[in-house]
């Protein structure tokens, strides 16, 4: 035990970690992708002709390409400078050698991009340099979260091995509210039928099909449309959640997060709840039909299919994969939104719904890794279970990684501009901060604050479309 800690300390160092100088190197390449995807940056090639420096007096002229232009490079020095202290510290410190060998890829794909930045800059840009830029900053950035996994398993990794099953802080028991109240019977059966709902996560989808709503209408949307969207979703995923909970009421009693389910208690009866789904699924696409238009019905329709069928019959309980492909259910709300504007589906709509989708492991798998004995005993292949906490935690952090490029991308297809990069940017350093509590403390709490780490940052994405889109 001793020693382990000795070498931890050791792989650490004292003052400065290389995990975390890693999640602010990860955070400014992230930056550079965002501001070289959005219009700026090429008004900022042109207004900023010569390398290194600009060549026009930024006293005299405060345009805002000038701005973006001198930040960029800014930027660019700063992080070149911490990379240099990057790989100091993994040459000086104990780090593996994938680290060491990661950072000299990244450090050398940074000075490529440098050179082809330079260029850019002093020459009328080709296309293929610009592209080239693109990628090689990409590149850079997912160097840095591969290093930054690799650093964060050396310094804790098998420590989390084992480690949520034995820190179960929350209490086990089933919430005893929902067993033994003073509430009215028909109180107490509407509060049961509401459950079946799944009612808590209704606000973040609501909040995809609104912002869905909104890139594709602006400011100009029409009240009747939006209210029918939003009423047809939540019947739709109440309609989804009930059927969940008929099909998984014999496995939801032998998890203790979900042994106090209405079925699983058998509070209401099977028959009855599958007419609720039924007469929640009817409603919801006569919402639709009569108050938005079919393609939104047709779309409603499919992902209440998708997740009662396809995910909770079919991927759930046979493979680790079934939350991966089962996140493209939660896309479908965006092009709900878009199709009920445009009657189409659009480029940014489906762009929307692939962040939701890559965002969809790296909100769950902090349940998977915090319930991961629960979902063994009822015999889920989640991938904790399959796979081990090790492997599920470099996940989150890699596809919090890819949802944060489709973030970008989603700059890049439409007019969202400073507000959606500062929000996206800011919250993203929030879940970093939440996923190296999870490797440090390896606890459920610690697991359960990245799962609400994850939903703020989609949150604040979602809301800052909504303030660009309508009100900035
Ligand atoms: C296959 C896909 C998904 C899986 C397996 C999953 C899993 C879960 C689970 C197990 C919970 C806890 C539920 C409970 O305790 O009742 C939860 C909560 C939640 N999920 Fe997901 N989820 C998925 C997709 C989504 C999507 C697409 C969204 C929204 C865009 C979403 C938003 C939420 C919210 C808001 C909560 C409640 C958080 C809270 O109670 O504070 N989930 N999810
Ligand atoms: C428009 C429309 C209908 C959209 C539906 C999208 C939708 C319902 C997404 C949520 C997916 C979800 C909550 C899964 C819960 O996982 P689980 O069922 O595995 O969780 P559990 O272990 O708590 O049952």
């Amino acid at each position: 035990m001793l020693g382990s800690q000795i070498r931890r300390l050791r792989r650490a160092g004292p003052g400065l970690r290389l995990s975390s100088l890693l999640v602010v190197l990860a955070s400014g390449g992230y930056l550079l992708v965002l501001s070289g995807v959005t219009a700026g940056i090429t008004d900022a090639a042109t207004a900023c002709p010569a390398w290194p420096g600009c060549g026009v007096a930024v006293e005299t002229q405060h345009t805002p390409a000038l701005v973006v232009a001198v930040a960029h490079r800014l930027t660019v020095g700063i992080l070149g400078g911490l990379l240099a202290v990057a790989g100091w510290l993994a040459w000086n410190r104990d780090h593996s050698t994938r680290v060491r060998l990661a950072l000299l890829l990244v450090g050398a794909m940074y000075a490529l991009q440098i050179g082809v930045g330079a260029t850019i800059a002093v020459t009328t840009p080709a296309s293929f340099l610009s592209t080239l830029h693109l990628i090689v900053g990409i590149a850079v950035f997912w160097g840095l979260l591969v290093a930054l996994v690799w650093t964060l398993e050396d310094e804790h990794g098998p420590a989390l091995v084992g480690a949520f099953d034995r820190t179960a802080e929350r209490s086990q028991e089933p919430d005893p509210e929902h067993l033994n109240s003073d509430r009215s019977p028909v109180l107490d059966r509407a509060i049961a039928y509401l459950r079946l709902t799944k009612p808590r996560l209704m606000w973040l989808l609501c909040l995809v099909a609104l912002a869905g709503l909104a890139l594709a209408g602006g400011p100009a949307l029409d009240p009747v449309t939006v209210a029918g969207t939003l009423f047809g979703g939540v019947l739709a995923i109440g309609a989804s959640g009930t059927f969940n909970n008929v099909l998984e009421r014999d496995r939801d009693e032998q998890m203790q997060r979900t042994a106090d389910r209405p079925l699983a208690t058998e509070t209401i009866p099977v028959g009855r709840a599958t007419a609720f789904g039924t007469v929640l699924t009817v409603a919801s696409v006569a919402v639709f039909l009569t108050f938005v238009n079919a393609l939104a019905a047709a779309l409603g329709l499919l992902a209440i299919l998708f997740y009662s069928v396809v995910y909770t019959i079919v991927l759930k309980p046979h493979t680790s994969a079934n939350v991966v492909i089962g996140g493209v259910v939660g896309g479908i709300p965006a092009l709900i939104g878009w199709a009920a504007v445009t009657g189409t589906v659009g480029v940014p709509a489906i762009v929307l719904g692939m962040v939701i989708f890559l965002w969809t492991p790296a909100h769950f798998y902090n349940l998977a890794l915090a319930y991961r004995a629960d979902y063994e005993r009822a015999g889920f292949p989640m991938l904790p279970v399959v796979a081990g906490e090790q492997k599920t935690a470099r996940h989150i952090v890699l596809y919090f990684g890819a949802t944060m490029l489709a973030a970008a991308g989603l700059a890049a297809v439409t007019d969202l501009g400073t507000l959606y990069a500062a929000g996206v940017l800011l919250f993203a350093a929030v879940f970093f901060h939440a996923v190296g509590r999870l490797y440090r403390h390896h606890s459920r709490s610690a697991a359960l604050r990245t799962f609400h780490a994850s939903n703020a940052f989609l949150a604040v994405l979602l809301g800052s479309i909504l303030l660009e889109t309508l009100v900035v």
